[in-house]
């Protein structure tokens, strides 16, 4: 076997799994699905109200910063629950963390949309 073709075997592989957790994520998570049903509304407006390039981007760049988030989130509650079934405070201490960190991205998201929207939508 050549390794060009080990190579883009690996690639094929990493693709599979990473779109299978993307499958996972959604199927199991509640939060996910919320997540991009807000997204694909913020999406609508963004068509109706013809936004820029660079407000697209930004919108873009939003978006996945919140999934991916909420994403990691999630693998980070399944290994630990996983690592320590029992109730620990150092274990409730690390969610609380990630979750926070879920909520910082969700808020710079709410206040991204508010300032490309609010403009169109008040003119
Ligand atoms: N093993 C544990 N030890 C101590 N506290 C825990 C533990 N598991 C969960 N907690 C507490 O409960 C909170 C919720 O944790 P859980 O894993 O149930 O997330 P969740 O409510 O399912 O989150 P999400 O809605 O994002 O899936 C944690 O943020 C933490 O404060």
């Amino acid at each position: 076997m050549s390794s060009d073709y080990r190579e883009k075997n690996k690639i094929h592989f990493g693709l599979r799994y990473a779109l299978n957790g993307l499958k996972i994520a959604i199927l199991s998570e509640r939060n996910i699905v919320i997540h991009f049903i807000a997204a694909t509304i913020v999406l609508i407006a963004g068509v109706l109200y013809s936004i820029s390039v660079i407000e697209w981007a930004i919108l873009f760049l939003t978006i996945g910063a919140v999934i991916s988030m909420e994403m990691m989130n999630t693998a980070l509650e399944r290994a630990l629950d996983y690592l320590e079934p029992e109730h620990r405070p150092q274990i409730g201490v690390a969610k609380d963390i990630s979750a926070g960190a879920v909520l910082v991205t969700a808020i710079v998201a709410i206040i991204i949309a508010c300032l490309i929207f609010a403009p169109k939508i008040l003119s």
